[in-house]
């Protein structure tokens, strides 16, 4: 078992900080629940690395705690923990075989012989390793090298849970799809809470049923990957998932109207009532490229807008246009009519997300 709890998390590399931006993990609360695959999902430097450290017991943090089904780990070492992590490099003995590395940790812990066995066989089978098992590791290709790190992890009956950092980030783009059917296949045959952290939404959906993004030290949604796509609960999730990503604006509000820049909105009473509730001029509407209604002739409740680019990814087409001075993505289907150098756009009321000091605030429609 291993729901791993992180409470008032705190990390700092400075001696000396001076405010949040000194924090590589600023105040941080997050539950991790047994037996999920997950995905810790942000752009570099966001403080990823720092956070799984912390959770194998290789950081100490410097606020807050860490527990392990409700037992506090903090001062308990990697080795104690029961957790396994595969980083992006392989860590293995290039001089050892293929067995030796994955019989390695059990030995270590001196399993009898009669035990290693077996299970060194079976890991082998399930990484598609065993032909391999009297080969010198230093004769391996990179992936084989990868899969033999993850089988060191999967050997201990004790590992409860597996951290993975970036795992696949050597590993050819064509077998990286193979090894991440492989890991999910792990997943599903032991009952192991997994942590795979990437910089990439597509690793990160196609491996995880729920992803933390992680923007400057904190998680700023923890969600499903359609959560993450249909609401996502910081600007950052918006820009960060999907392809391109979310198309966000300035807003004020005065006297019971919604202006962008000089031009008044038509929003309805809903929106109204959230922006005249909202605390903060820090005030943005979001929406997906997917959902702007582009058409090609004045159609009721439509902008006339400057067609500034089309590209044709095959399969879908980007439209460029910009509204007010500033620019804007939609996303049409392959079959879409040919556009003039004016189209015209529409956001539906009911795809705009509102954002109150970058978090989404709740609109209620009814
Ligand atoms: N040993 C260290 N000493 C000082 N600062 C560090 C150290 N390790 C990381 N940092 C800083 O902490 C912040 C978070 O880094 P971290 O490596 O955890 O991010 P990451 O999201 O894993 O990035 P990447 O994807 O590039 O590995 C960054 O600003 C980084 O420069």
């Amino acid at each position: 078992m291993a729901e791993i709890v992180l409470k008032s998390l705190a990390h700092t590399y400075s001696t000396n900080p001076q405010s949040a931006e000194d924090y590589a993990i600023r105040h941080m609360e997050h539950v991790w629940d047994q037996g999920g695959a997950y995905a810790l999902l942000g752009p570099s430097g966001c403080g990823k690395s720092t956070l799984l450290n912390i959770i194998s017991g290789l950081l100490a943090p410097t606020e807050g705690d860490v527990l392990f089904d409700g037992h506090r780990v903090n001062e308990l070492p990697p080795e104690e923990r029961n957790i396994a992590q595969v980083f992006q490099f392989p860590v293995i003995y290039d001089t050892m075989t293929v067995f030796d590395n994955l019989a390695f940790p059990l030995r270590n812990m001196n399993t009898p012989e009669y035990r290693v066995k077996p299970k060194v066989l079976e890991v082998a089978d399930i990484l598609e390793l065993t032909p391999l098992l009297s080969r010198k590791a230093k004769n391996l290709t990179a992936d084989e090298k990868q899969k033999v790190s993850m089988g060191r992890g999967l050997v201990r009956d004790d590992v409860t849970a597996i951290l993975f950092d970036e795992p696949l980030t050597v590993i050819d783009p064509q077998l990286k799809w193979k090894l991440r059917r492989k890991l999910k296949e792990i997943h599903e045959r032991f009952n192991i809470t997994m942590i795979y952290v990437t910089h990439d939404q597509l690793e990160a959906s196609t491996f995880a049923d729920k992803i933390a993004v992680m923007y400057e030290g904190q998680v700023v949604q923890f969600g499903t990957p359609r959560e993450l796509f249909e609401t996502p609960a910081h600007t950052f999730v918006g820009y960060f998932i999907g392809s391109p990503g979310m198309n966000f604006f300035e807003l004020h509000y005065d006297h019971n109207t919604a202006y962008f820049g000089e031009h008044p909105l038509p929003l309805n009473n809903a929106y109204l009532a959230a922006l005249r509730q909202a605390e903060s001029r820090n005030v943005k509407l979001g929406i997906r490229p997917e959902f702007v209604e582009v058409s090609t002739t004045d159609e009721p409740g439509t902008v006339a807008v400057q067609n500034k680019h089309l590209q044709d990814l095959g399969t879908y087409a980007i439209l460029t246009f910009s509204l007010n001075q500033q620019t804007f993505k939609a996303r049409l289907p392959e079959d879409h009519p040919p556009l003039g150098e004016t189209v015209y756009i529409r956001f539906p009321d009911d795809k705009l997300s509102l954002y109150v000091d970058e978090y989404r605030v709740e609109v209620d429609h009814e």
